[in-house]
């Protein structure tokens, strides 16, 4: 009555704090069940196998409330159900204010099952709806150890918690989806009723066990032993299954030596552990007990030399009963915990370390700060084209403070000249410039040099759906979490709608969506250019996924038609970038055409009439792949835009045969993101790094990988690129760990050698702490050839290495800034003179795309004029799916 009482108080007036009447009472109740935690040895076996009961959505209850609605439900019910003396006791996690979450510590409970745990954790969120209370579902065969008592003589036991396992992270997604596999990632959450499931269950990639390993002990039996398997025996296996492994395991470890066996049950045996060995089932669980995936293979094979060393006949004959199974491996897994528990504290306790310094779980709370905010969010949600931008830098330049992050250096450089011309004092910072604007309250930045120190009223993140981007998506998941602005406009399309709004529940943000049409419809050109570039007409942007492409493009359209072509794509420098897009939209000149690569579908404010795509594949610096749909969408969004020439927007393939496929693309609804990018701070690597002191700074980066801990809703970043130079600069002595970490992440194009050995001989001068210097001469004039043209892009990539390096570093160690900062405006302007004149046929780079000649690139000659064009592979595609398709309906014919 008094408990009903208690909680009608709490619910009708949960602000009202407790008397001190109350919590007087309270202590005095409950002090001694504190206690109890330390003296009954079952709280720590409780402590070690139960599950995490996590409790959110507490804001409403202060901790000391919560901590009398458990208390008082332990007490009642526990008379109520079990008639008994109360012994539950709820660990509560909080902060002053909030419940994050409450553990079960100890419980009078039998639970026989993972049902009953289920349904008496259930009964809690009956008992209490209005408290949200998510259980997390665990082990049956876990359960079972939990009534042990006797693993307690191992003080090893207090330091591991499986309950705070977490999905590992060895896997990223690439950018077209596909999980690039960096070690085998499985949740340890996947548990059904009871069942103990692996994300596969199967046996995955587990390795190869250590089979050279033998038993030496082992005795083999050539004669028949009939009365093994007498009834007895099968008694005795029935009672095995439903035996306790803590027993199992001290039996095993108390017997002299093992019983006499056939060879052919020995043989079973041997193949029941190499059938342990190689589940991927069992490497996951173990990683709960912190036995990680490189020494899971070392632990089984020592684990099998101890069985073979001790197994008694009973026990060998369940096994063989059920033979190289996952039921075996499901029997043996929890003696195996135990032995490992005993067996290899030390190694347990360095991968626990290990894993909790590669700790990426709960981002959120990286940011105190901007947690202490109560920040407005507000999502401008729709395609290309409809205004999101503009109504967000509306917002921007009427602030008294804002933020503008961009996710290109062209586009931060657009919105500081626009900004600027408006009348707003706005700065420009990006990785490779700072320029300050005197009494300047906003500034206009590339993403990743966001600033989540200053306080702002309006920051704006455009394009935010690149948050899922396999590479760079870390900047973006960084700036939402952690800018200090009263308000964040958000500008994208609606992929990452739904992750943001769980990260804003998890921020405790609020979210506002605007939602945008295209102010014209785009629409398609069903006749295509026929194959035919001297169909391409005044306006167009012909866009080619290579720079091979783009120049022969180019070339194709000025040799059979009267037409001029401007050419943007990626190796450009911004500022030529810009000079090619203004050349292209001013009207009284020849150049009317565009070729252009995805370089084109961000940032430019370009007057394109008609998007025409030369093929609608792309090398993905492995193979070619069809260009994803949204890609597709956003480069064809390009066409026709507001208040310019082409208010109406066109699209349309070269070839006939890809148009299928273009209009696919476009139909296609946005892809919902389910997770967004992440990487660690220097702070967190230099941590992980604590615990592998001996390893080099690429293996170290790897070894993050695989064993940093992450949440669902977050990838780690691809850090290949980071990878290959930090490889690179292996070599070079007397660099800390930081300046590495700086180093590797200098916009270097990695398969450009000449660029590579700059940023290396950069990084030697600099660990002799000598000034660093550019030498690097100024070439004489404007390219005449391809190899040329090669040439100036990478000179503009060193001083660009250069300019990064000297913002991120000490000035007087890169004291050519501003000679670098002048050459960089004098070869960006030696690309634009060479880009106009350029005729000429292209060259690879070194390393760079396929050549042609290579048959397995899927070129083909095109009418003789020189000009190649991908076989279509979206035709390739098209056909597979659709023999896939009737595939599967044969295959469901056969079925029904
Ligand atoms: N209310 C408006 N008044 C005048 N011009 C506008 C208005 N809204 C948008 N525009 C113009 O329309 C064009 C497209 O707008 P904006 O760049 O904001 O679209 P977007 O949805 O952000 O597209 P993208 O994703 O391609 O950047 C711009 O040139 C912009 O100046």
């Amino acid at each position: 009555m008094l408990f009903l009482l208690f909680l009608h108080k709490l619910r009708y007036a949960p602000q009202n704090p407790l008397s001190l009447t109350s919590l007087l009472f309270f202590f005095f109740l409950f002090s001694p069940c504190l206690f109890l935690d330390h003296l009954f040895p079952t709280s720590f076996h409780f402590r070690c196998y139960c599950q995490h009961v996590e409790v959110t959505h507490l804001h409403t209850l202060a901790p000391i409330q919560l901590y009398w609605v458990f208390f008082l439900f332990g007490v009642i019910r526990e008379f109520l159900m079990a008639g008994g003396p109360f012994t539950s006791l709820f660990r509560i996690y909080a902060s002053r204010n909030n419940v994050h979450s409450a553990r079960v510590l100890l419980s009078n409970q039998n639970f026989r099952s993972m049902n009953q745990f289920n349904n008496w954790v259930l009964e809690i969120h009956q008992f209490s709806p209005s408290f949200d209370v998510p259980c997390r579902q665990f082990s049956t065969s876990l359960v079972d150890i939990v009534h042990s008592h006797s693993t307690l003589k191992n003080p090893q036991f207090s330091i591991f918690n499986p309950a705070d396992a977490r999905p590992f992270s060895s896997s990223v997604d690439d950018e077209d989806g596909n999980r690039v596999k960096l070690n085998e990632k499985k949740s340890l959450d996947s548990v059904e009723d009871g069942v103990l499931e692996g994300v596969d269950g199967n046996s995955v990639g587990a390795g190869d066990a250590n089979e050279s390993c033998v038993c030496d002990s082992m005795v083999i039996e050539e004669k028949q032993t009939d009365d093994v398997e007498g009834g007895n025996n099968i008694v005795g296996k029935k009672n095995l299954a439903f035996r306790d492994p803590v027993d199992l395991y001290r039996e095993l470890r108390t017997a002299e030596k093992n019983d006499n066996l056939k060879r052919s049950d020995w043989d079973t045996l041997q193949d029941i552990f190499s059938c342990f060995s190689k589940s991927g089932w069992a490497a996951d669980q173990a990683l709960g007990i912190y036995i990680g995936k490189s020494f899971f293979h070392t632990a089984v094979n020592r684990f099998r030399n101890f069985f073979f060393k001790k197994c008694s006949a009973d026990l060998a004959m369940h096994l063989v009963s059920l033979g190289a199974s996952d039921k075996a491996v499901r029997f043996l897994f929890p003696i195996f915990v135990e032995y490992c528990i005993e067996e290899f504290p030390d190694e347990i306790k360095r991968f626990r370390n290990m894993i909790s310094s590669a700790d990426l779980t709960k981002p959120h709370t990286w940011f105190p700060f901007a947690r202490a905010m109560k920040r407005k969010i507000i999502y401008h949600c729709g395609p290309t084209n409809s205004g999101k931008t503009y109504n967000a830098l509306q917002k921007f330049m009427e602030a008294k403070k804002g933020i503008y992050c961009s996710p290109l250096r062209l586009l931060a450089m657009e919105v500081f000249d626009k900004v600027n011309a408006l009348g707003v004092y706005c700065s420009l910072y990006t990785g490779q410039e700072k320029k300050h604007v005197p009494f300047s309250n906003h500034i206009a930045c590339t993403v990743e040099m966001v600033s989540t120190e200053e306080l702002y009223d309006v920051a704006v993140i455009d394009e935010i759906q690149m948050m899922a981007d396999s590479c760079r998506g870390y900047a973006w998941t960084r700036a939402l979490l952690g800018l200090k602005a009263d308000e964040i406009h958000l500008c994208g399309d609606p992929s990452v709608l739904d992750i943001v709004k769980k990260i804003c529940s998890e921020t405790g943000d609020e979210l506002y969506e605007q939602h945008y049409e295209r102010f014209k419809p785009l629409v398609v050109e069903a006749k295509t250019l026929l194959g035919d570039l001297k169909n391409v007409r005044s306006g167009d942007c012909i866009v080619a996924f290579s720079r091979r492409e783009i120049f022969e493009v180019k070339m194709a359209i000025e040799k059979q038609t009267n037409h001029r072509c401007c050419v943007i794509y990626g190796a450009l420098p911004p500022e030529t970038r810009r000079q090619q897009a203004n050349l292209f939209n001013e009207q009284d000149n020849e150049y009317d055409v565009l070729v252009a690569s995805d370089a084109v579908g961000m940032g430019l404010n370009l007057n394109i009439r008609r998007v025409v795509f030369n093929s609608l594949s792309k090398y993905n610096g492995d193979k070619i792949v069809p260009v994803p749909p949204s890609q597709v969408k956003q480069i064809a969004g390009r066409a026709g835009r507001r208040g310019s020439r082409y208010p109406d927007g066109l699209t349309t393939t070269l070839q006939l045969e890809d148009l299928d496929y273009l209009i696919d693309c476009l139909k296609q609804p946005f892809e919902n993101v389910k997770k967004v990018g992440l990487f660690p701070f220097f702070e967190q690597v230099e941590l992980f790094a604590g615990q592998l002191p001996d390893i080099s700074f690429a293996h170290l980066l790897e070894k993050f990988g695989e064993n940093c801990r992450l949440d669902g809703s977050y990838f780690l970043c691809r850090h290949d690129h980071i990878k290959k130079v930090a490889n690179m600069l292996e070599k070079v002595q007397g660099l800390s760990l930081e300046d590495r970490f700086n180093f590797c992440f200098a916009p270097v194009n990695f398969r450009d050698p000449k660029a590579m050995y700059h940023l290396h001989r950069f990084a030697a001068l600099y660990s002799i702490k000598v000034p660093v210097s550019i030498a690097m001469g100024m070439p004489k004039g404007s390219a005449r050839n391809d190899a040329e043209l090669q040439d100036l892009e990478t000179k503009h990539q060193v001083l660009s290495v250069y300019l990064w390096l000297s913002q991120h570093f000490k000035k007087e160690i890169f004291p050519y800034k501003k000679k670098a900062e002048e050459m960089a405006i004098d070869i960006a302007d030696l690309l634009g003179q060479s880009l106009i004149k350029a005729c000429w046929k292209p060259e690879s780079r070194q390393g760079g795309n396929p050549r042609p000649q290579q048959k397995e690139d899927g070129h083909e000659r095109h009418k003789g004029d020189g000009y190649r064009r991908p076989n279509s592979l979206v035709k390739i595609y098209e056909k597979k799916r659709q023999e896939k398709e009737l595939l599967q309906g044969h295959s469901q014919k056969v079925v029904v």
